[in-house]
């Protein structure tokens, strides 16, 4: 216990950290000043910052007050992903501001998937960029550097750069630049390289004493080569002004937000829908337009276990779920240029689309241990790669294609002077082929479950929807297809759904066919339109769900079933989200509501989510921040709201209270 407790200690929390990112990658930054995760340029690169993920051996770069005692307090400036961390003691303040700099966050539909962050010739591109500045008093301040290449597994050469300008790192595949903008006019200022014997990486460690008004500036940039660096160093990043950027940054953050189409959303959780909008757009990778499920691996579903996963790829379901959300913020880029990086997709047919891809469309994602990295708090296996790229899972279908109907739904073929007709109806027909010839398949369902294929209800649904909108597009604008065909095995899935999927001695949709146990995912079906909320089938099985799938603060695991994965995990924050979505289409709101306020009371500070709550300690798990837990929060937002109007109508208005009580006998 007492060595759990020291480990413990050594980790921050998981939602203890701020984000900042550049829609290339993002870096994790601690309220004790320290980024401890970090991949350069992009969100699949390498680590070079990774001592979340091993508190010993993983590199950091820290920005705080010498007196380690004082720890900061972090917020976002507003309306934007830039971060402050403010320290504060009787002695003076000091305001940390990280950001990494943008030059637009317009999507870029139209590059090609072997694009990527790096800008200029030689590989240099993408900065991180820290302001510390005294507001009043003064305060002792240190920076320690430890730049750990390829995840702590290559070891890096330092060589610190006169007069203080900075330093570089290198080793085989990664070179790192740090330069110091305003060092040589602190005459306190003294930088060393500290080796410690039993360490294989060195630290950059500096010392200044910052007085009010006193300000330095540290700036992170990552080269193709050693040149490529050391160009950065002593020509580029000196040119720059940094103030202006983070004035940009702030622009392009704020413009971004204000430039959502409709801005559907007015209702009292304004503050948390735009905290995750943003962080969903931190999300988005800007060359290709393609979305990551989460910029993290490995951190642990279960802290001490073995479920520890890489969500920096896209998988089609949540890159599909995340346009939904932005879809009804009215945000419409984004979804323009995920079309655009599904249709560049190397995809012949249904047989050979993955459920998941690398950012660039990337097709193999082995997964591997990183065994040199003893993993979140002890949590080990770290894993880069992901097997569940090998799976099949049926549901993907109806997520693309219901993405495609959303899409057109939004007007945005119009918008954007394109037509469905052509290569996107040639795919969109030849996925529904696909799924009218092997939906009777099993598959591994939504949950990428290890314990083998099986016939989940979720997945049959998710075909279902695939034919749904598939004949909705055929029909409307009379495109080419056998829509005979495609209407009877609609018919004959839904008819196959309802009769081997509902179980009458549970009173619930299961998980699979034949089969007792509950799955969080049928909460999916009303939202997505294969059957009434208030249908006795959709009512019973939410109420199962809640006595029997949920925990003490009422919130959702996925399922209880064994998955053929050893330990536990804690309740899926997503799956609680679609109960509130439930219980308010079903007329329940104050219910859903409370729930809903219960559950934000778990975010981060910052407002951010990760994947999963641990049910005995009320602790965030799993990888962080995750797009999934922020597509749920929109999309409950508004289903409060539109439940909320739906209700004050009700009573107010005699004639909807008559029809209702009509319909209810
Ligand atoms: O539960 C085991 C599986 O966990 C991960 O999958 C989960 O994350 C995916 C990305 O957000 C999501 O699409 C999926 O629905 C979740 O179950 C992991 O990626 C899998 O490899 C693992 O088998």
């Amino acid at each position: 216990m007492a060595k759990a407790n020291e480990l413990h200690h050594k980790y921050p929390l998981i939602n203890s950290y701020g984000v900042i990112g550049d829609c290339h990658s993002v870096v994790l930054v601690s309220p004790e000043g320290s980024v401890d995760w970090g991949c350069f340029p992009d969100f699949d690169s390498p680590a070079i910052f990774c001592r979340l993920l091993d508190a010993e051996r993983g590199g950091f770069f820290q920005l705080a007050p010498t007196d380690s005692s004082l720890v900061g307090s972090q917020h976002y400036l507003h309306r934007s992903n830039v971060l402050q961390t403010r320290f504060a003691s009787i002695a003076g303040e000091v305001v940390l501001t990280d950001f990494m700099p943008v030059e637009t966050l317009s999507a870029w539909p139209y590059r090609g998937m072997d694009n990527n962050t790096c800008a200029e010739k030689d590989g240099s591109c993408h900065s991180l960029v820290r302001i510390v500045e005294c507001t009043h008093g003064e305060i002792a301040c240190t920076m320690k550097l430890k730049v750990t290449p390829d995840y702590a597994a290559a070891p890096g050469e330092v060589s610190l750069v006169p007069n203080h300008l900075g330093a570089l790192i290198s080793s085989g595949q990664q070179h790192v630049a740090l330069a110091i903008v305003g060092a040589h006019l602190l005459p306190s200022f003294a930088m060393e390289v500290v080796q410690e014997p039993e360490e294989w990486h060195p630290t950059i460690q500096a010392q200044f004493l910052l007085s009010e008004g006193e300000r330095l500036c540290f700036v992170i940039g990552i080269g193709r080569t050693a040149q490529a660096a050391r160009r950065l160093l002593e020509q580029e990043l000196p040119r720059r002004n940094f103030e202006a950027e983070l004035a940009h940054t702030l622009h392009c953050w704020r413009t971004w937000l204000a430039s959502c189409a409709r801005c559907t959303y007015m209702g009292p959780y304004a503050y948390w829908v735009e905290r995750s909008a943003l962080a969903l757009k931190l999300m988005t990778y800007a060359p290709t337009g393609a979305i990551v499920a989460a910029p993290t691996t490995s951190l642990p579903e279960n802290v001490g276990g073995g479920r520890n996963w890489d969500y920096r790829f896209t998988w089609l379901r949540d890159a599909t779920f995340t346009l939904y959300a932005f879809n009804i913020l009215g945000f419409t880029e984004e979804a323009h240029a995920f079309v655009h990086w599904l249709c560049r997709l190397s995809c012949a047919d249904g047989e050979d689309l993955q459920i998941m891809y690398g950012i660039r469309g990337e097709r193999e994602l082995t997964e591997q241990q990183l065994p040199h990295l003893s993993g979140y708090a002890g949590s080990s296996p770290v894993r880069i790669g992901n097997g569940a790229v090998q799976q099949r899972q049926m549901d993907v279908f109806g997520e693309v294609l219901d993405c495609i109907h959303l899409y057109r739904r939004q007007g945005a073929f119009e918008r954007y002077g394109e037509t469905l007709e052509g290569p996107l109806w040639a795919m969109m027909r030849s996925l529904v082929d696909h799924v009218c010839t092997h939906w009777q398949e099993p598959d591994n369902g939504i949950w990428e479950v290890r314990g083998g294929p099986r016939h989940f209800v979720y997945s049959k649904v998710m075909c279902w929807v695939a034919l749904d909108r598939g004949i909705r597009a055929a029909e409307q604008l009379n495109l080419e297809a056998d829509l005979p065909r495609w209407i009877t095995i609609r018919d004959q899935i839904r008819a196959d759904i309802l009769t081997r999927g509902y179980n009458t001695r549970v009173g619930a949709f299961t998980q699979s066919y034949s089969d007792t146990t509950l799955d969080a995912a049928n909460l999916l079906l009303p939202l997505v339109g294969f059957i009434a909320p208030d249908d006795p089938r959709m009512l019973s099985t939410v109420d199962r769900i809640m006595e029997k799938l949920t925990d003490k603060h009422g919130f959702v695991y996925r399922y209880l079933s064994e998955d053929g994965l050893p330990g536990g995990e804690g309740t899926f924050t997503t799956c609680t989200f679609w109960l509130i979505d439930n219980l308010a289409m079903q007329g329940c709101v104050d219910e859903a509501r409370s729930l809903f306020e219960r559950l934000l009371t778990y975010a981060s500070r910052l407002g951010l989510f990760s994947e999963e709550i641990d049910a005995q300690n009320g602790m965030a798990l799993g990888n962080y921040p995750q797009a999934f837990t922020h597509i749920a929060l929109i999309n409950s937002a508004d289903n409060l709201q539109k439940a909320e109007i739906r209700r004050a109508e009700y009573h107010t208005d005699p004639v909807i209270a008559a029809f209702h009580q009509t319909a209810k006998r």
